[in-house]
């Protein structure tokens, strides 16, 4: 974990040397004042020039004060650039991850990962690391003046010195555990109210607000509860190194009084002595809290490491490869979401030739989105093969394979951004031309002369909000610009208006004369026009045909035309 920790530092080395060594010259700054005012007091004792002692300590403190300052801004640059950098990290990675895993990790938790866990590890890495080393520099330059002036005193101090250090170890491993909880608790809190978010419309309607918010705030509490565990260790740390210093204070007065009595001791020494001894409270206090900063370091690290080391996908798909139109093969598919999780495809088969128009129906839950996961390779199957153009997907690369398909999905998200970005996100390159003709084709030119700057208006959140029907012909335009062999469509539940479902009717016909389009379909246009249609029912194909066909034969069809597709 240190070595992870250091591993972050490196590239900053030398920055952090500089800091460091300024640190250092700043800290000295600060050791030479108390020798100077026991010269000044000694001046003073004997009559003689103030100037020279004076002017020492003038310079001293100025020369402190700068070269701290500009060791410190050195610190806090070093440390955003490790943010800087962790973040990038631990962002490039959550966009590569496994549809799997992102499913078990929670949106709120990974944000508060990236946002929070990255700031705490600068903390430790810049402010702990070095302070903890000017500290050590401070505690040893102090000791080292001390034994020089009496050695006796220096025997009372470190004693208690010693006792402090016993009590700081011991609480440092309870510091530790509770500051790893209180990290979880906030990144659980951040998981919490991004679920509320999500179901904003939702908790609204549902007048859930006070609920929501007594959800979160409990978890905010947990938060809270966890971070006074912290609180309550470090100041029980903190008033047992102030206590320390007191009793050594007072060990080093009576002590000290008793030896400048019987002519041992000069009274400047012992005032110089008493100078350093307050001076070893600010670097002991420096070196607790560089270690409760290492604990949090560690904690956050930890955290991040999480997610760096799980598997990552290749990414940057070329599109557009090819142009002939993919078959689609299920043989004897089998497939879970997770081993604990229930069997969603129990042996399915269907066979889907290039070109055309396939329709998968069924009632809700028979595994139809899931036949689109697989074939994105969004999950992996257990068993069976599936196979396109006669290929195992498993033996396509996944970029090759990711660019050979078009994917809509039924909630057809609006990205941040113009309609232009919107529609040429999937295909950056496609031309200006290409772009028309797709806006064309799923019929947006009426969008797009309507929106007050055309395609560069911008859409979604912060901008004009699109309907279901605009924004599931904008994921198509978006699909097709990236020229499918196999166009996967999963049609919105939403009803849409007859203007919109006509157009959409239309769209998917001229796009099924390219090209290979596999539909889930809840609408009775599409599955009329449909080629094929393949049933499924409970994790399997129950039937396979055209609709007079299935209308004929099949009385689960019949049953579910009757009551979705409104039979004709
Ligand atoms: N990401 C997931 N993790 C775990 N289980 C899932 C996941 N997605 C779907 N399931 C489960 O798999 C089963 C099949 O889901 P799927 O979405 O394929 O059905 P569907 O036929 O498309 O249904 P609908 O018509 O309602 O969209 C369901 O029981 C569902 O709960």
């Amino acid at each position: 974990m240190i070595k992870d920790l250091l591993a972050y530092l490196r590239p900053h080395r030398w920055i952090l040397v500089a800091g460091g060594v300024l640190g250092l010259i700043g800290s000295a700054a600060g050791l030479a004042m108390p020798l100077l005012a026991k010269y000044v007091v000694d001046a003073f004792g004997e009559n003689g020039s103030m100037a020279g002692p004076l002017i020492g300590l003038t310079v001293a403190v100025l020369v402190g004060a700068v070269v701290s300052a500009a060791g410190s801004y050195l610190m806090e640059r070093t440390g955003e650039s490790v943010v800087l950098g962790a973040r990038r990290r631990l962002v490039d990675r959550i966009l590569r991850l496994r549809v799997a895993d992102v499913d078990r990790l929670k949106p709120g938790d990974l944000l508060s990962r990236v946002t929070g866990d990255t700031t705490l590890l600068r903390a430790v890495l810049t402010n702990g690391v070095v302070d903890s080393v000017s500290a050590v520099f401070m505690l040893v330059g102090a000791i080292v003046l001390m034994a020089a002036m009496d050695g006796t005193l220096l025997l009372v101090t470190l004693l208690v010195v010693v006792v402090i250090g016993g009590l700081t170890g011991l609480v440092m491993p309870r510091i530790m555990r509770a500051q790893k909880d209180a990290q979880e608790a906030v990144g659980e809190m951040g998981a919490v109210l991004d679920r509320a978010l999500q179901a904003y419309r939702t908790v609204k309607a549902s007048g859930a607000e006070e609920r929501e918010i007594a959800v979160v705030g409990g978890a905010a509490e947990r938060a809270r509860d966890r971070g006074l565990q912290v609180a309550g260790w470090t100041s029980l740390a903190g008033v047992s190194t102030w206590m320390a210093v007191q009793i050594a204070f007072l060990g080093v007065l009576g002590v000290g009084g008793a030896r400048v009595a019987s002519g041992a001791l000069e009274v400047s020494s012992l005032i110089a002595f008493l100078l350093y001894l307050f001076y070893l409270v600010a670097p002991i206090g420096q070196l607790v809290e560089g270690a409760v900063q290492l604990q949090q370091g560690l904690a956050a690290m930890k955290r991040i490491k999480e997610v760096e080391d799980l598997p990552g996908e290749p990414v940057g798909v070329p599109a557009g490869t090819g142009d002939r139109p993919l078959g689609v093969r299920f043989d004897d598919v089998v497939f879970r979401y997770g081993d604990d999780r229930p069997i969603v495809h129990d042996g399915v088969s269907f066979e889907v030739p290039p070109g055309g128009l396939t329709a998968l129906v069924g009632p809700s839950g028979a595994g139809k989105s899931t036949v689109f996961a697989l074939l994105e390779r969004f999950y992996e199957h257990q068993g069976g093969v599936i196979s396109l153009d006669g290929r195992d997907i498993r033996d396509w690369s996944l970029g090759e394979l990711r660019a050979a398909l078009g994917y809509v999905e039924q909630d057809a998200p609006v990205l941040a951004g113009t309609l232009k970005e919107n529609l040429l996100f999937a295909a950056p390159d496609a031309t200006e031309d290409e772009l028309r003709r797709a806006i064309v084709r799923t019929r947006l030119d009426d969008l797009v002369a309507r929106l007050p700057d055309g395609l560069d208006t911008a859409v979604g959140h912060r901008g004009v909000l699109l309907s279901g029907g605009e924004r599931q012909r904008v994921a198509i335009a978006r699909a097709l610009l990236r020229k499918p062999r196999l166009l996967l469509l999963d049609e919105a539940t939403s009803q849409l208006d007859a203007v919109n479902e006509l157009r959409l009717r239309e769209v998917i016909a001229e796009v099924a004369a390219e090209t290979t389009v596999l539909v889930i379909a809840h609408r009775l246009s599409t599955v009329t026009n449909a080629g094929r249609i393949v049933l499924m029912e409970s994790g399997g194909v129950r039937a396979i045909g055209t609709h007079d066909e299935l209308v004929g034969a099949d009385e689960l069809y019949r049953e579910l035309a009757a009551t979705q597709f409104l039979v004709s």
